[in-house]
């Protein structure tokens, strides 16, 4: 039976990892869903059930239509669907571009030329191009995996850990272009990593799974909280808009004030939507505003909650209009300046501050 709707439906999912914990997901046709938990949780298991390519029972209906039911399946070809897997899974014996060329052919939605060309080189992977899949070192190999599955370009893509190989810099330079390409070929997205960055910079909620339980999806900055082992996280994601890109120096507009980022690695479009992390330990406060200062960003901000941690910090929750994020200062810097919930200050920060654009 056909049922109605989009999206991601899965009924009473059940695989040796969890006889006594049935899955249910319901998860909508476009956006990107992040899924976290320790490690052996299921995670993999999960993205491998979905796709069809680990026995599992129960029902998964992908927009309204039945990928398995009963004794029912769709074969995992078939589907819609593909698993960046954590070891890449390249097609061995042949180069970086056959894998390419390879997805590239048999896409059911095939990138323009044009496309392609903006994500090797965003990936740094023109390059690599000649090299055969098997000179490549983890964190190439896992690049080429993106990309194979990018220029595939299915409506459900399931990744698992798939810049775990990849080091800090570039990870935080290929996940603003990761994010923009799904606003722009919409699909659904199941990222599944143990990164809070990565949860942070690319999911709009998030699965959290511990000992085969799936919980969600649960709002992003609750689960990355999980991840840091702490109440409220230490980077917050802030959502902007680029308004202007000179010299290096990035300017953005939020909530009708101006900030810069000066580490801006990638190119933006005058408009585009784009959002960065700011570390807690990164921000200062004042009472009043403190003129003229080497720290570029200075933003009007309301205290909305104060919480003393253990080690003698103290946690702020500050909103600039809709736009929350957390500062930690002293507990003497608290005393000094009288710190009230509610009231109105200045939170500074450099240009340098932004991460992940
Ligand atoms: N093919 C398999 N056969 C039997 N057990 C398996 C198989 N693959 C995984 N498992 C077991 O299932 C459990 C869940 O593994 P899974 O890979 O789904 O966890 P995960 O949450 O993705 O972990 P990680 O974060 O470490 O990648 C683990 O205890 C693992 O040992």
């Amino acid at each position: 039976m056909e049922i109605n709707g989009e999206g991601l439906r899965a009924r009473k999912l059940v695989t040796p990892l969890n006889p006594g914990a049935p899955w249910d997901l319901d998860l909508p046709a476009r956006g990107i869903v992040g899924l976290s938990g320790p490690s052996g949780a299921g995670k993999s298991t999960l993205l491998q059930a979905l796709a069809g390519l680990r026995g599992c029972s129960g029902d998964i209906h992908w927009s309204g239509i039945c990928w398995q039911s009963g004794n029912r399946r769709l074969a995992a070809h078939r589907r819609d669907a593909c698993v960046g897997f954590q070891d890449c899974r390249l097609f061995a014996g042949t180069s970086v571009a056959e894998n390419l060329a390879l997805v590239h052919r048999h896409s059911r939605r095939p990138l323009p030329p044009a496309e392609r060309q903006q994500l090797l080189a965003g990936f740094g992977a023109t390059d690599l191009l000649d090299k055969p899949v098997e000179s490549l070192s983890g964190g190439e190999a896992q690049r080429v995996a993106l990309l194979r599955q990018l220029f595939s370009n299915p409506a459900l893509q399931l990744c698992d850990e798939a810049l775990s190989a990849v080091d800090r810099p570039l990870r935080l330079r290929l996940l603003p272009q990761l994010w923009d390409f799904w606003q722009r070929h919409q699909a659904l997205v199941v990222w599944a990593s143990h990164s809070v960055e990565e949860i942070q910079l690319l999911a709009d909620s998030c699965l959290w799974m511990e000992c085969g339980h799936l919980r969600g999806p649960l709002p992003t900055p609750q689960v990355a909280a999980r991840l840091a082992d702490e109440k409220m996280p230490e980077y917050s994601r802030i959502d902007a808009r680029v308004t202007e890109q000179r010299a290096g120096l990035l300017r953005l507009s939020l909530e009708g004030h101006s900030l810069y980022a000066d580490r801006a690695a990638n190119n933006y479009r005058v408009g585009q939507a784009v959002h960065f992390l700011l570390a807690a330990g990164d921000i200062s406060l004042s009472v009043a505003h403190p003129g003229l200062s080497s720290a570029l960003n200075c933003l009007p901000v309301r205290l909305d909650n104060l919480e003393v941690a253990g080690d003698g910090r103290v946690r702020l929750l500050l909103s600039v209009g809709e736009a929350q994020f957390c500062a930690d200062i002293s507990g003497i810097s608290c005393e000094r300046l009288a710190l009230k919930a509610g009231k109105n200050y200045f939170a500074q920060f450099k240009a340098c501050a932004p991460l992940g654009l």
